[in-house]
């Protein structure tokens, strides 16, 4: 498929429990437009682990820097997981939107609701099992969690599912049942014409 800019090419957010399927579906989404999309690359406190690069994985920072950046007003979403800290910067999603790429955010709840509360203008879809079994098998085959994980991931899961529900949060909910299915549902969305 060629390499072709959707009409809209305002980031988009994609949300959705763990293990619903997302990474799955935009990294092929991806494949399928080469070059035209990138995933936005988040600050982060936590120690650098094997394999991972700075700048392509996370931006590594220390506290003192990120709370810098949070005064500075610099991130679109920030959150503390345990005793670290995640965030999106504005100067992230500008430098990569500069370069001609149509950022994807993945992001969870709290992070959807702050950049709905800010100036940025986003597009955003969830993604949603077909039950909450389903998304049990899934985490479970993944074969990256331990049992007390999988446990959390579910119960966060059934937040973010009613959160979900709520009127005019996301533009598009896509139920991922049929990968092929769903790929193309998020492809025909995200290169839909552009409303007026
Ligand atoms: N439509 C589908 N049908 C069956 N299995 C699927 C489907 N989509 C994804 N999976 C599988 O479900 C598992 C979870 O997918 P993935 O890792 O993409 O989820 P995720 O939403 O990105 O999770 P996280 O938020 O934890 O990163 C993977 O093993 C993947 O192969």
């Amino acid at each position: 498929m060629a390499s072709i800019l959707p009409p809209d090419t305002r980031p988009i957010v994609i949300s959705g429990p763990s293990g619903v399927g997302k990474g799955t579906l935009y990294n092929r989404l991806f494949a399928a437009h080469p070059d035209v999309f990138t995933l936005s690359v988040s600050h982060t406190t936590r120690n650098r682990r094997n394999g991972e690069e700075d700048g392509v994985h996370y931006h590594f920072v220390t506290h003192e820097d990120f709370d810098t950046l949070i005064a500075s007003d610099g991130f679109v979403e920030h959150a503390k997981y345990g005793s670290n800290k995640y965030g999106t910067s504005k100067m992230t999603i500008m430098e990569q939107t500069a370069k001609g790429k149509v950022v994807v955010l993945d992001i969870e709840m709290e992070g959807v609701k702050q950049i709905k509360s800010s100036p940025i203008s986003a597009r955003f879809v969830f993604i949603k099992p077909p039950s909450v079994g389903e998304l049990e098998r899934r985490l479970r085959g993944r074969g990256t969690e331990t049992e007390e994980s999988v446990k959390k991931r579910l119960a966060q899961a059934k937040v973010e599912l009613d959160f979900a529900e709520t009127p005019g949060i996301h533009d598009k909910v896509i139920v991922n049942n049929d990968l092929d299915a769903a790929l193309k549902e998020l492809d025909e969305w995200v290169y839909q014409p552009k409303p007026e």
